[in-house]
Formats: C-alpha cells, sequence, structure tokens
C-alpha cells in the first residue's frame, strides 16, 4: 500500500514538464494552446524532437496504459489485442485472421479473450487482480469509465503501474473546478464511490483522489478504434492523453490491434506542438466550439478557429438570403416549435435569414442524431429526409455536415439491408465531391479507409452477372483504387501494418488475376481501359438524385 497517494500526487503535479531528451522522437512541454482567457498557460503538450514529413510515424506505443471496451463490444472484442471479431463495414475487416472468436473469462464472466496468449497477458498485466474485484458484480452492466477507473486503481495499488506512468497521469487535468461549475461533479462523484467499492481500494486510495482520477478519465481519454476507424472503447494513456487538439490537426492516432502509433498529418518541425483532433473536425465552427466546450471545457483558438466561420466547413452553397420563399417558410415554423433551433451550436448569424438557416442546419442534425439508434430501413428513412432537406433546400455544398456525414451512414445503412447497387452510387458521389474536400491531406487515414471501402464494394459488384452501368467494368475500377490505397496505406497506417499488409496481399491477388485474363500485354491492356473506367466512374457520382 502507498502511504498517501494523495500527497504523492500533489507534489508531481507542481512539478515542472520533463526537459527534452536529445534524440527522442518528443518532448513534453508546456503548451501555447492550453491558455486561459487572461492568457495564462495552464496545459502541457507534446512537441516534434525532430522535422517530420507527412505520413511519417512519430512514436508506437506498444498499448496504451488502460483500454475499456464500449459495453456493446464486449461481446465480440478480445479485451487484450482489441480485435472485434464481427464489424460491419465493408472490407473493413480483411485484416482480421478468417473464424477470430472471442471466449469469456470464467472468473468475471465480463471480458472475453481471442486466444489463450491474450489471456494470460491480460491476466498478468493485472486481470489476475481485477477478476476477483469484477466476479461478484458480474450481473452488473457498468459504464466504461467505470471500468476504466477500476483497473487503473487496483493495478496501481498491486504495484503494476510504473511510477514514471503514474507521475505523468496524475498531471493530467481533472477539471474538477468545470465540473462543479457544470453540475455534474455531484454524478462524478457517485461514479467515483461505485469504483472504490467494486475495485476493493478504499484502503489506499481517498474519495477526493478517486473523483479526481475520475474525471481526469472523462476529459483524457482517446478512442480505441481498429484500423478502419471502428470505435471499440476508450483509453488512457500518460503519453497520448497528453496530446492536445487542433481542428486543423498535424498528426493522428491510428491503431493496429492494441497498438496506436502516432503518426504525421503534415510536416511537422522540431520543436513545433503536435496537434491531433478529438472531435470530427468537418464540421461547422459554432458545432467543433460547442463540443470542445461541453466535453473538454476549452475554448479552442487553432489557426482554424481563429479564422472563425469563414473555411470550407462554414461554406452554403448559396447565400442564406436567397433561400427560397417555401424553405424560409419552412425555417420560420422550425424557429417557433424546436427548441435545437436555437442551440449555440447551430449559430449561424443574428440576421433573420441566417437564423432561418440556422434552424434548416438544426433539423438536419436533429435527422442525423435520430437515425443512429434507428434500426438499419428506418435509419434510411430518415437518412434520405435529412438528405432531401440538405439538397433541395439549396443550401448545402455535398461536403457541408450534416450532409456528408448523412450519406456516409446511409451506405452503411444500404450495405447492411444488401442494397449494394445504390451504395455504390452514393460511394461514387463520396469518392469524388466529399472526400477531398473534407480530408485534403492525401494521407489522411479516413479518405485512406473510405478509398479502401469503396474499392471492397466495386470488387464485390464487379462479380455481378449485370453491370452497374453500361461499360462500367468495376472489376478494374476497384483494381485502380487498390493500387492507389496500396500505396498510401504505407503512409497512413505504416507500411508493416495489418492494414497495409492486407490491401497489399488484396492487391497481389488481383494483379495475378488480371495478369492470367489479359496474358503478356496485361499492363498496356489494363492502363488505357483504367483511363476510361476512371472516366465512367466519374460520371456515376452525378446519377444520384440527391
Ligand atoms: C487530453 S488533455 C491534453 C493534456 C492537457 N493539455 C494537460 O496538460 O492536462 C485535454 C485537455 O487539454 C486542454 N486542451 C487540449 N487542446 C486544447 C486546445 N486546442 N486549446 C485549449 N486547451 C486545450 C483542455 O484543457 C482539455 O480538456
Amino acid at each position: 500500500m502507498f502511504p498517501s497517494e494523495d500527497i504523492l500526487v500533489s507534489t508531481i503535479t507542481s512539478q515542472n514538464p520533463t526537459a527534452p531528451t536529445i534524440g527522442a522522437p518528443f518532448h513534453l512541454a508546456r503548451s501555447p494552446i492550453c491558455v486561459t482567457a487572461t492568457g495564462e498557460c495552464i496545459g502541457d503538450g507534446l512537441f516534434a524532437g525532430q522535422d517530420y514529413s507527412a505520413g511519417e510515424q512519430i512514436t508506437s506505443i506498444e498499448r496504451p496504459l488502460i483500454g475499456s471496451i464500449d459495453t456493446q463490444r464486449l461481446k465480440d472484442t478480445c479485451a487484450n489485442c482489441y480485435v472485434w471479431t464481427e464489424g460491419s463495414s465493408l472490407g473493413s475487416r480483411l485484416y482480421v485472421k478468417d473464424g477470430t472468436k472471442v471466449q469469456t473469462c470464467a472468473g468475471c464472466k465480463r471480458f472475453r479473450y481471442c486466444s489463450k496468449p491474450c489471456q494470460k497477458e491480460a491476466w498478468n498485466r493485472g486481470h489476475k487482480h481485477e477478476c476477483k474485484a469484477l466476479k461478484p458484480i458480474s450481473d452488473k452492466e457498468i459504464p466504461k469509465a467505470v471500468l476504466a477507473a477500476m483497473e487503473l486503481l487496483i493495478r496501481r495499488k498491486h504495484g503494476l503501474i510504473a511510477d514514471s506512468d503514474w507521475v505523468l497521469l496524475c498531471r493530467l487535468d481533472t477539471h474538477i473546478d468545470d465540473f462543479k461549475r457544470n453540475g455534474k461533479y455531484g454524478g462524478i462523484e457517485l461514479m467515483a464511490m461505485g469504483t472504490s467499492q467494486f475495485s476493493w481500494t478504499q484502503d489506499t486510495f481517498s474519495k477526493d483522489f478517486v473523483a479526481g482520477m475520475y474525471a481526469r478519465i472523462l476529459t483524457n481519454s482517446l478512442t480505441i478504434v481498429t484500423p478502419t476507424f471502428d470505435p471499440l472503447g476508450i483509453m488512457v494513456d500518460p503519453v497520448l492523453s497528453h496530446l492536445n487538439h487542433s481542428c486543423d490537426p498535424n498528426a493522428f492516432i491510428v491503431m493496429d490491434g492494441s497498438e496506436a502509433v502516432i503518426r504525421t498529418l503534415k510536416p511537422i518541425e522540431k520543436d513545433e506542438e503536435i496537434l491531433i483532433s478529438y472531435i470530427d473536425t468537418t464540421n461547422p465552427y459554432a458545432r467543433r466550439q460547442s463540443e470542445l466546450q461541453a466535453r473538454w471545457f476549452f475554448t479552442c483558438r487553432c489557426k482554424k478557429c481563429q479564422k472563425g466561420a469563414t473555411c470550407s466547413e462554414d461554406k452554403w452553397a448559396i447565400s442564406p438570403q436567397n433561400l427560397a420563399s417555401e424553405w424560409k417558410a419552412i425555417a420560420d415554423d422550425l424557429i417557433k416549435s424546436e427548441a435545437e433551433t436555437q442551440s449555440p451550436a447551430n449559430h449561424v448569424g443574428d440576421s433573420r435569414d441566417e437564423k432561418r438557416v440556422a434552424a434548416l442546419q438544426a433539423k438536419a442534425f436533429v435527422l442525423y442524431e435520430e437515425q443512429q439508434t434507428a434500426n438499419p430501413l428506418e435509419a434510411i428513412e430518415k437518412i434520405r429526409v435529412g438528405m432531401r432537406l440538405c439538397h433541395q433546400s439549396g443550401l448545402w455544398p455535398p461536403h457541408r455536415q450534416p450532409y456528408a456525414a448523412l450519406r456516409e451512414d446511409l451506405i452503411l445503412n444500404l450495405l447492411s439491408v444488401g442494397k449494394y447497387r445504390d451504395a455504390w452510387t452514393h460511394s461514387a458521389k463520396r469518392y469524388w465531391n466529399i472526400l477531398p474536400a473534407l480530408y485534403q491531406e492525401k494521407v489522411h487515414p479516413l479518405r485512406v479507409v473510405h478509398m479502401w471501402q469503396t474499392a471492397m464494394l466495386a470488387l464485390y459488384l464487379a462479380n455481378e452477372s449485370e453491370p452497374v452501368a453500361p461499360g462500367v467494368e468495376l472489376g478494374l475500377i476497384a483494381y485502380a483504387l487498390i493500387s492507389e490505397v496500396k500505396d498510401i496505406s504505407q503512409l497512413s497506417h505504416g507500411e508493416n501494418s495489418a492494414f497495409a499488409r492486407s490491401v497489399q496481399r488484396k492487391y497481389g491477388e488481383i494483379a495475378t488475376e488480371m495478369q492470367s485474363e489479359l496474358g503478356a500485354n496485361a499492363g498496356d491492356i489494363m492502363s488505357s481501359a483504367i483511363k476510361q473506367q476512371i472516366a465512367l466512374f466519374r460520371e456515376m457520382s452525378d446519377r444520384v438524385e440527391y
């Protein structure tokens, strides 16, 4: 048992950030981005230890210190290596070995593992202590943040978290005062009480310390994702959790099983701060600010936010004054009847026309959120209503949110009900008109993953007897896309990543198949045919109604 964690933590938090180590890929220092309204610097961040070009690895962390899987994913995800054995999106699971299954831990009946070695690794990391504590409460649904806090406290109590990690972790802000101000501190105290009780650590950590640690998890966790960015849970890590946010980030975290890698999105100079994004940065300015304020308690002053609502995310296809009169009437009704239209997250401007546009935007976001909890067929209907609103009002360019996000979910839902052809035309629209606008860097991992999914859909449809449109040969389009993804995935995911390797493998299979079909002149025949097919693929993006 430790004499007094509270004393240890207060000593640590007053220390200065670590000095840079020569030759290290990054270092921790005071961040100029974390400032109060009066300009006082209040937080740390990670800074580049050398110059990096776009698409380079900065560092790799074998596994985050603490990971906690979403309740929904506990049943189909390995709690050690984070392999997701189900997966919904097309082409997203090629990197998972066929027949991978997970089995429940016989003790706690909560976590599942894909193999004996994974179970053993988790056991030795601390599950041997945690399992006993979780066993009597195996029938209770426990929020992932509580499970993360339990793991953290149990492992520290049993000497399974190094002092150096603990020191860094305890330096992260708890935001307790912010929680007290927004009225959520009571809930935190309650969760912390449960955490202490369930983890059998009351003898080691005080009530206030646990509340602080729980609050720290809420404001410093990152999302565990698959290599294709399907969310699986949350992770807390002394290094990763020190990364600050920018709506115009220069880096991102990509995961390969339990390994988390920080990679660059743009060139970064030595001593420049490494910034990732915490949120969907494709949203308009007011929405981004509201989300960051509500969840992380800060006003973002990144380069993009300093320009206010003037960037491409905030551009309308027509000016608000030119909205057709029937849409003005619809907007006026919404202003009278729907509270959401007044939310600061939808703020567009103070003129009457801007308020109307904000009301239509609020409605589109409500529809976007509502469809997320509906079954696929209902979701498709709701999404179509939202997309028609965006299209028929004439206000939205295809990449403006939530129009682009609605199409994204439409594609996923169409795939899940087997409407592959419909999904294909929307994917073509997304490929040509949306991805380059949303993710301007070619190495952006979300752009790469979406390209990959488009390629896999083309490949699937290539085997159907009826072409999707006259003259279209989807096999060739798939080949061209896979070959593009093959090259870029080395930069977005890393050449040795499971994702890049599975793309490489697929490319090899298809190239061999094409060569055996077309013979010695395969290269020449294909390059002219591909040009023609790409032109047809581009034309397909104009065939969607909205
Ligand atoms: C995951 S932590 C990052 C580490 C944090 N800077 C620290 O030293 O504890 C998230 C917190 O960092 C601060 N932060 C991150 N990005 C910021 C930004 N762009 N502007 C202002 N504060 C930021 C906020 O206080 C946020 O709640």
